[in-house]
């Protein structure tokens, strides 16, 4: 388990985490989300003792990282995929990292496997693709077989069958008791991957959720109408005491009722329609509502 306590952390003038508290349970799969610049990667960088906070603590299974004697056995982590030594092979960075951890060669070959990398153990890294970095990085967190395991943007720089394979990687290290806790700055991307949700802006929590949950609460249903005459269509449905809002290029968008409904309505009163139907308001729309305010504020700090 991971439990953030009252994380704070200023650089300079930016207060980059601000009061942050939450817990991490083991077992599933929980997304870290939060618009650019909201603050994930410090907080995971806080998880692993590289950043000090400014105030507040982070505690894995009930330590602060620097006290775990060999810390790649308990956490593994992904940061900056790219951070590693370009003049290395993949497999004389992992064999650093293990032996500094007192974890067995044999080992670095079977995260290797694991990963993809089997046939490029030999290759230097420096000339690896943002994919392959991106793998090795995954590969090194993996190293000490460790219960609890942070992603920061893992999908980024992955082709569609990597981005399938770490989903499934997640969810499998998730399902074996780990405690996985991933970023992302797409919602769609954790309603594909994620169980639970922290959800971040400005450094401030704004939501600490299930994903079922966040769905139920923020996905809008409503039927969309597109009709040469939008006034009448209003005041048909209106009428009936159906509300409509107006949506992109002059459709409307009634709430709160059914197709049939708005067809039977539009059919009594010969208003003619060129297309009705139901849509949900998609998850990343939920998400860019709930943290627009947080995004809005940095905006016009930024132009001061
Ligand atoms: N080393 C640093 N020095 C100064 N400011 C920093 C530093 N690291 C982060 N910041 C600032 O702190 C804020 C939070 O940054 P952070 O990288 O944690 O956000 P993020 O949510 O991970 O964003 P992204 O999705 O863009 O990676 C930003 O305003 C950023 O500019």
């Amino acid at each position: 388990m991971i439990e953030v306590q009252n994380l704070t952390k200023r650089y300079g003038e930016t207060l980059a985490v601000d009061r942050l508290s939450f817990r991490v349970l083991p077992g599933r799969v929980t997304g870290f989300l939060g618009p650019n610049g909201a603050g994930k990667s410090t907080t995971m960088r806080a998880v692993v003792g590289l950043d000090r906070p400014t105030a507040g603590r982070v505690l894995i299974d009930g330590k602060p990282y620097r006290e775990l004697a060999r810390p790649l056995t308990k956490v593994g982590v992904l940061l900056e995929a790219k951070a590693l030594h370009g003049g290395r092979t993949a497999y004389g960075h992992l064999l650093g990292l293990a032996r500094s951890n007192r974890i067995p060669d044999r080992r670095v070959r079977e995260v290797l496997e694991t990963v993809g990398l089997g046939g490029t153990a030999k290759k230097r890294a420096g000339g690896f693709s943002l994919g392959m970095a991106q793998r090795l990085g995954v590969a090194a967190a993996l190293l000490g077989d460790p219960e609890v395991l942070l992603f920061d943007e893992p999908v980024n720089g992955l082709d569609p069958e990597g981005i399938l394979w770490i989903r499934g990687l997640m969810k499998k290290l998730a399902a074996e008791g780990r405690t996985v806790f991933v970023s992302s700055h797409l919602m769609s991307e954790m309603a594909l991957t994620a169980e639970h949700l922290i959800v971040i802006g400005q450094g401030r929590l704004l939501a600490d959720t299930s994903v079922e949950d966040f769905i139920a609460r923020n996905s809008r249903s409503y039927i969309l109408i597109r009709t040469p005459e939008p006034e009448r269509m209003r005041d048909v449905l209106a009428a009936k005491g159906i509300h409509t809002d107006d949506g992109p290029d002059g459709v409307l968008e009634a709430v709160g009722t059914t197709l049939e409904t708005v067809g039977s309505l539009a059919s009594a009163n010969r208003v003619t329609v060129y297309e009705i139907s139901p849509r949900t308001a998609s998850l990343e729309e939920a998400f860019m509502q709930l943290t627009a305010d947080s995004v809005d504020y940095r905006a016009t700090q930024e132009v001061r």
